[in-house]
């Protein structure tokens, strides 16, 4: 399998050095500081007592590997857009993209049927490039049930959590889709293949779309925003809300508020990506986070004060520190 991993940070870090260490060739597409690191030293990965680091094929210029079998695309939203305008030379008929990112994705409802079926997303997608730079059918979705960071350039920092879900976008699992699960099974995650994607990104969605744009406004991490509870109940308002909209569009949620933010609070200090992208002065996943939400809500005739409240206030922030 041709693997080539675009965007070494802290998830693709992770994924793409257990994909080195099971012993597979791993291309990767990088930049800067990064480019130089992977080139130098490998990718790195670094546990609480570890740090290990696995030799990766590391380019500036995705046409120098030509097209994949599988392209892992783990980048922050708003990168999404260049990402996918320079990566042509790697997509060929049979190529899968697997987009291991937080947030509804632009394909969100190309293959959920329901009332919003094939409904395009203005919020992620606003003129329709990533359609057809990346057509739906290459597509497989990744939930990460993982947390990491990464402070070093081409170092991953694995904090917590070893599980990934995939399943393709349109349609019922494919055998690409399950050799892509089998490889990552051999490199170590806890994976589970799904037959409706889009439900396992709601699902996790429904704790994100809370805890990283509240973290990012007060700087807490998770522990100490569920222990103010007016924070917590502002929170459960907002998740109250995105269930609603699951229910309308097909992706009910088995789970109450209460049940979800215990299991969040089990996670202790966390530090949430969009906290470290303020931290880091980068710009923040908003529109796949919130106002992805905030557009379907308005499409299914959801009433959602608590998420537009939240929407504008992060969005608000995110101007004004050069963050948008
Ligand atoms: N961190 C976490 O714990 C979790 C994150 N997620 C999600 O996973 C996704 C990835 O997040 P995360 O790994 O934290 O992000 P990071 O910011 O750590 O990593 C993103 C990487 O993408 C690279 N990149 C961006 N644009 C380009 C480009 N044009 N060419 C080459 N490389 C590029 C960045 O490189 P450079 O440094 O050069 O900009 C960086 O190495 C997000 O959607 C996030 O919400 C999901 C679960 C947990
Ligand atoms: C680690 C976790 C689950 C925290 O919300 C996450 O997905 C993120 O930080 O983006």
């Amino acid at each position: 399998m041709k693997i080539c991993l675009y965007g070494a940070g802290a998830v693709g870090g992770l994924i793409g050095a257990r994909i080195a260490a099971s012993g597979r060739t791993l291309s990767v597409v990088a930049r800067g500081a990064t480019l130089h690191a992977l080139q130098r030293d490998g990718l790195g990965l670094e546990t609480h007592d570890s740090r290990f680091f696995y030799p990766v094929h590391a380019v500036a210029d995705p046409a120098e590997l030509g097209p994949q079998d599988l392209v892992i695309i783990a980048v922050k939203q708003p990168a999404l857009s260049a990402v996918a305008q320079a990566m042509g030379p790697l997509i060929g008929p049979q190529t899968k993209v697997m987009t291991a990112m937080n947030g509804v994705p632009w394909w969100f409802f190309d293959g959920l049927p329901g009332p919003l079926a094939d409904t395009r997303l203005h919020s992620v997608d606003p003129f329709g490039t990533l359609r057809s730079l990346i057509p739906t059918k290459h597509v497989i979705g990744c939930v990460v049930h993982i947390a990491c960071a990464a402070t070093t350039p081409g170092i991953s920092q694995h904090r917590m959590g070893n599980g990934l879900v995939i399943g393709d976008a349109v349609g019922p699992t494919s055998p690409a889709t399950r050799a892509v699960g089998e490889m990552l099974r051999d490199a170590g995650f806890e994976l589970t293949l799904s037959d409706c994607i889009q439900r396992d990104i709601w699902f996790k969605l429904w704790g994100n779309m809370t805890m990283n744009p509240v973290s990012a406004l007060t700087g807490a991490t998770s522990d100490r925003i569920l222990d103010d509870a007016l924070v917590e109940a502002f929170c459960v308002r907002i998740m109250e809300e995105a269930a609603e909209v699951g229910k309308r569009i097909g992706c009910p949620i088995a789970q109450s508020p209460a049940e979800r933010n215990a299991v969040t609070r089990k996670l202790g200090a966390m530090k949430t990506s969009m906290l470290q992208d303020v931290e880091a002065g980068r710009a923040l996943e908003i529109d796949a986070l919130l106002g992805a939400v905030h557009e379907i809500a308005g499409k299914a005739g959801v009433p959602t004060p608590n998420i537009d409240a939240l929407l504008g206030l992060v969005r608000l922030f995110a101007r004004e520190r050069g963050l948008g």
